[in-house]
């Protein structure tokens, strides 16, 4: 099954338009795990239990485990993953690009070491840094587009004057991923939550692909006006919420607090469902 199938399955099965984000801080772990890097797997796989049925996907952050050498519990999670919610594929966020014999290895790391359905890319170095993950047939990646920082204007926001209808990078982006870059129809974008006109017209431009829309919960982006503007027949929505789930409670009871939380936020999104 391929990435955007697994994506449709779970949205359907779970009635959820929800990524679950798993960014582990173990600073901010529940008294009896905190501070303790030991703790991710367990942390994260209660996280899992919690909210396998009421998510589309989930999304490790790579950065979260291999900042404290903790990339053997992610590879632990996901098997757990794999094994306990074998229905919600799994974003590997990982923002890779670089050049294509690099790339190819990045490539391996994220399907074949980590098992993942889908990955995070910047597509900044061009194709050729991209192509290396159309390789492997229907694998999701998920090109930064129109991100959720406000910094994400610096660049994604210029005007490109060489390009036919001098569009702004972003929206450069969002062309080609829709056609040309599209190979095999595997890759997606990733818009933040907090810039709803933006993601309209990304959605304008790249009416098929799926979005992956970070920034709702403790970045403050609007739940409401994301699914308003992305979400339609064709195309397909992850909105990540990260922190706002992990750590809705710093007590014992935070994986059940976590559950209320998602559970809050899929129905939010779903209210706004046309
Ligand atoms: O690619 C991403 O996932 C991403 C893109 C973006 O534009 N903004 C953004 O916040 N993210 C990621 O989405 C997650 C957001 O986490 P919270 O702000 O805690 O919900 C983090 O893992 C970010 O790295």
């Amino acid at each position: 099954m391929t990435f955007t199938e697994m994506l449709r399955d779970a949205t359907t099965q779970n009635q959820s338009l929800l990524c679950v984000g798993l960014d582990p801080e173990p600073s901010r772990f529940p008294q009896a795990l905190r501070g303790d890097a030991h703790r991710i797997y367990d942390f994260c796989a209660a996280i899992v239990d919690a909210t396998a049925d009421l998510a589309n996907s989930f999304k490790p952050q790579i950065a979260y485990f291999a900042a404290h050498g903790a990339e053997d519990q992610l590879e632990r999670l996901m098997r757990h993953m794999r094994a306990s919610a074998p229905h919600v594929p799994v974003i590997l966020d990982a923002k890779r690009g670089d050049i294509g014999s690099t790339a190819e290895q990045y490539a391996k790391e994220a399907f074949e070491r980590y098992g993942a359905d889908a990955v995070t890319l910047s597509p900044f170095m061009g194709f050729d840094s991209v192509e290396p993950y159309l390789q492997y047939h229907g694998k999701g990646a998920f090109l930064l587009c129109r991100t959720s920082n406000p910094g994400g204007n610096d660049l994604q926001a210029q005007r490109l004057a060489d390009i036919d209808g001098q569009p702004l990078l972003y929206e450069h982006v969002a062309r080609l991923a829709q056609g040309p870059w599209n190979t095999n129809g595997q890759l997606g974008l990733v818009v933040g939550a907090t810039y709803p006109a933006e993601i309209e017209r990304v959605r304008a431009l790249a009416p098929t692909l799926p979005l992956l829309i970070p920034g709702v919960g403790a970045q403050g982006g609007d739940a409401v006006a994301t699914v308003r503007a992305g979400l339609t027949q064709e195309g397909l929505i992850a909105v990540n919420s990260s922190r706002a789930i992990l750590y809705a409670s710093s007590a014992d009871d935070f994986a059940q607090a976590a559950r209320t939380a998602a559970l809050a936020t899929r129905d939010t999104l779903n209210a706004a469902r046309a």
